[in-house]
């Protein structure tokens, strides 16, 4: 398949940097200074070279990208809220042009999911977004395989800089501010990591599993979600809870059509906490009990591998 990747990001970079080991070809490239073009495909390594040395990545305004040739514009440019752009606009022109579309950005399924799936109607071209919910893990295809319809609940870890930062100050005792620049470091956090801390990116991705159970019609968008963050967890309250074999973690939970992000106690070896940046999410299923989805929620390379599979999927 022929890609292009818009956001030059550490999802977008990755996606670009790995597309050629999953058989793709990138012929257009953007970050939001410029773009790369080329429709016999992209020299990858030069192009990361060129971002990496001077902060942009071709010589093009970033939305000629748009306009390339390409089977699947893979969409890696930051979540925002309310209007979801420009992820929402990146997307609406590759329908338009009946291409496919990969999100890794969760905001246009997370803030405007009925017009995504208008659009889509309306076009040649298939919406995949695996890699807005766990990074590598395959929550939303377990979900399709298994059928929404018989997936009582869902819960879990659902976002890697606030469970790196709970469990880096339960394990080593270190403050929040010090933390919280390690998982930025890490290529983990959002380009805003107040939405991770704030309970913001856990509770989008628990509205874009909302939006794909439910079976009504009824769209869900972060005002229909109940949301606490950890910025004001203590060091103290983790020490507390370690006395009493515990720890806390920042859990989301989808049932019975609410959706509630908020942190919580639980057994310190339990599945639900996980150490790290790795993510966990059980679905409760209707005639065959829990399973457990456990693995790298986020980062580049195990994100672009979600966007990759999905990819792949496309072109079956
Ligand atoms: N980093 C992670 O572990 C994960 C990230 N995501 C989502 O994937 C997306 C990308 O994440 P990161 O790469 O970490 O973000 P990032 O902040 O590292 O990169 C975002 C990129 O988008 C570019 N950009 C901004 N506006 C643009 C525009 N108008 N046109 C073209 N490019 C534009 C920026 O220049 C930058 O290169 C976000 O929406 C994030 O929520 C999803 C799952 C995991
Ligand atoms: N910032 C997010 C990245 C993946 O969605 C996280 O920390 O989980």
């Amino acid at each position: 398949m022929r890609l292009a990747v818009m956001g030059a990001g550490a999802v977008g970079g990755s996606v670009v940097e790995l597309a050629a080991d999953y058989g793709h070809t990138v012929t257009a490239f953007s970050d939001s200074r410029s773009a790369a073009i080329d429709p016999d495909g992209l020299d990858t390594a030069a192009v990361l070279d060129r971002k990496a040395t001077d902060g942009i990545v071709g010589d093009e305004a970033p939305e000629d990208a748009l306009q390339a040739p390409y089977d699947v514009l893979v969409e890696a440019t930051p979540t925002t809220l309310g209007d979801a752009e420009p992820g929402f606009g990146h997307l609406k022109t590759a329908l338009q042009r009946d291409r496919h579309v990969v999100l890794a950005n969760k905001g246009p399924v997370a803030e405007r999911y009925a017009d995504v799936r208008e659009l889509e109607a309306e076009s040649e071209g298939t919406v995949l977004f695996e890699a807005t919910v766990g990074g590598a893990m395959p929550v939303l295809s377990t979900i399709d395989d298994f059928d929404p319809e018989h997936i009582t609940a869902v819960r879990g870890v659902l976002n890697g800089t606030a469970n790196f930062i709970l469990s880096r100050m339960a394990a080593e005792g270190l403050g929040y501010e010090h933390v919280l620049a390690e998982a930025q470091d890490l290529g983990v956090a959002e380009a805003d990591p107040t939405f991770d801390v704030d309970g913001t990116d856990a509770a989008l991705k628990g509205v874009i599993v909302a939006n794909v159970l439910a079976d009504d019609g009824r769209e869900y968008t972060l005002e229909d979600a109940e949301v606490e963050g950890i910025q004001d967890i203590a060091g103290s309250a983790l020490e507390l809870a370690q006395e009493e074999g515990r720890t806390i973690r920042l859990i989301a939970e989808v049932a019975e059509g609410e959706v509630r992000v908020g942190p919580r106690l639980v057994p310190e070896n339990a599945p639900l906490a996980p150490s790290g940046t790795r993510n966990i999410v059980q679905l409760e299923t209707e005639h065959a009990g829990r399973l457990n989805i456990s693995g790298r929620g986020a980062g580049g390379p195990e994100t672009a591998s979600a966007v990759l599979a999905d990819v792949g999927r496309l072109g079956q």
